[in-house]
């Protein structure tokens, strides 16, 4: 599995970390910054740099999932989720990490680097990393009515105003 790995002064030093941890576990790990710290740096690009990598990669038949941090996490989620064809889930528990797999199929996990222990984020992304999307048919239908929407505006045989 390629992750894609992006974050901002908030969450550099966890970055390093986790990604450190996945590397470890086989994984092959594409950083999208930043490279150094920078309290006034901003997060959007980073992460969309690294949403646009997840999106290309899957496009391309690639196995590949990212990882956002920052003080929340709310920003990097939204940033990531700008990007076409990236589903990112703000996750906070074990359960969240999984539900954002088997639900969402999210291919992004933001992550609020501020929230939480170290030991506790590595394990919200081993679970996130580890956990397929079954493709059960109720949820494979919203993901495609969302898809539907990002590329059309519109969700046939829903009202959209
Ligand atoms: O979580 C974030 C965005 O959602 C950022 O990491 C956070 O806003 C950065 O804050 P500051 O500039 O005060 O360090």
């Amino acid at each position: 599995m390629r992750i894609h790995v992006a974050t901002d002064h908030a969450g550099l030093e966890l970055s390093a970390t986790v990604r450190a941890h996945v590397a470890a576990q086989g994984h092959e790990v594409v950083d999208h910054g930043p490279v150094e710290y920078d309290a006034l740096d901003d997060y959007p690009s980073f992460c969309i740099n690294a949403a646009r990598a997840v999106a290309r990669d899957q496009a391309a038949g690639v196995e590949a999932l990212g990882v956002v941090f920052g003080g929340s996490g709310n920003g990097e989620q939204i940033a990531a989720n700008k990007v076409q064809g990236i589903r990112a889930a703000l996750v906070w528990s074990e359960a969240t990490a999984s539900l954002a797999r088997e639900h969402n199929d999210a291919n992004v996990i933001a992550v609020g680097a501020r929230q939480h222990a170290v030991d506790e984020v590595l394990r919200l992304i081993d679970v996130f990393v580890a956990t397929p999307f079954p493709g059960e048919e109720r949820h494979a239908r919203r993901i495609a009515q969302l898809a539907e929407y990002e590329s059309t505006g519109a969700i046939a045989g829903h009202e959209i105003h």
